[in-house]
């Protein structure tokens, strides 16, 4: 693992950054069976820390990579996040804004399993707030950083916010993993890229049509390699598993059947774990083997908790990849 000494005023090597510019304050609510249009009874609800980046660093924290979280937080929900995140161990210097972290609902059906997400847009972010967050962004981002950025982006924020960090990323020769979708994507893909990681109807939303084969995936993929500086798409496919394609091959992971909890937070599980592995020195075989253990295991809790180092090794004996070159 890379050495980092940390911080914040003055910090030597490199440091994994992760970028949640829409946090928010996840409520799980837990009943036995829902029914849309119906009073239903809440069994159990629970709240976390979340939005994508923020799940990313929790992964991070959890198999020891140090990390930074930094983006915008505001209000009573952002307090309970901060605070969630200081109880976590988890670094952070989010920039402060005067609107409330928006609160995300989570409903559990337990007859089914199935998650419907009730997620809100996130308040308007002021032009100082934006120039405050870019000059910190500035500061913080070194060359040799891993930075993750992940997730939607409140109001006020032009489209091209996550092509202005990555590019900026880029310039300082950091490298950048990105998790988000629509223009935030097809925009921030004008920069270098190292890893993308699309579901098939974020991927579907990039390529402007419809895939209905795996060879279809494949073509797509290679097409997106071709003609954008991306060097690995991490494609995610719920119980489907997960692919890791690159210009020369591609990776196949396959999933083992689990009691499903939450798959709240699984996508960013899976990025969590390639990250932690990378940085620690790790293959992209291995790294991506650690992700899809860690989506596995965050599937089985409940909420939007992350995996614990000692259930991704125990899952990763579980998870077989196949290694296809094209
Ligand atoms: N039902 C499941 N059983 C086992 N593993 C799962 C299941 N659902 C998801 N996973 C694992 O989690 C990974 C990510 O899931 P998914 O493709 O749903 O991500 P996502 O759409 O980015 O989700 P989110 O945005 O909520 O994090 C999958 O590639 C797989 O490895
Ligand atoms: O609205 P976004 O930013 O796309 O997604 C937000 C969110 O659904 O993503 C995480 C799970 O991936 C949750 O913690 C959070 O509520």
């Amino acid at each position: 693992m890379k050495i980092k000494l940390i911080f914040c005023e003055r910090r030597v090597l490199e440091l994994i950054i992760t970028v949640t510019l829409n946090p928010a304050l996840d409520k799980t609510i837990n009943t036995n069976k829902f029914i849309f249009g119906q009073v239903n009874k809440v069994e159990k609800s629970i709240q976390d820390p979340g939005g994508k980046g923020i799940n990313v660093s929790k992964v991070l924290k959890n198999i020891d990579n140090i990390n930074l979280a930094i983006g915008f937080i505001g209000g009573n929900n952002g307090e309970i996040i901060v605070q969630s995140l200081k109880q976590m161990g988890i670094e952070e210097k989010f920039t402060s804004i005067k609107a409330n972290t928006r609160m995300n609902i989570k409903i559990i059906d337990g007859a089914t399993g199935e998650t419907t997400d009730l997620n809100e847009r996130g308040e308007y972010i002021q032009k100082n707030e934006l120039e405050e967050f870019l000059s910190q962004y500035k500061e913080i981002v070194r060359k040799g950083d891993f930075v993750v950025i992940a997730g939607s982006v409140p109001r006020g924020i032009p489209d091209s916010i996550y092509y202005i960090l990555s590019k900026y990323a880029e310039t300082v020769g950091a490298k950048v993993f990105l998790d988000t979708s629509g223009n935030y994507l097809k925009e921030a893909l004008e920069s270098k890229v190292f890893l993308i990681k699309p579901n098939i109807d974020e991927l579907e939303e990039v390529v402007g049509k419809k895939i209905h084969s795996q060879d279809e995936i494949l073509d797509e993929c290679r097409k997106l390699l071709d003609s954008k500086d991306i060097s690995n798409i991490c494609l995610s496919m719920g119980s489907r598993g997960a692919m890791l394609i690159t210009k020369d091959y591609v990776l196949k992971a396959k999933v083992p059947i689990v009691a499903v909890k939450s798959t709240v937070g699984a996508g960013d599980s899976l990025l969590g774990g390639i990250v932690s592995y990378l940085d620690k020195g790790c293959s992209i075989e291995e790294a991506f083997k650690c992700g899809v253990a860690a989506s596995v295991v965050a599937v089985t809790k409940e909420g939007t908790k992350a995996p614990n180092l000692s259930e991704i090794i125990k899952m990763m004996n579980e998870i077989q990849v196949v290694k296809e070159v094209l």
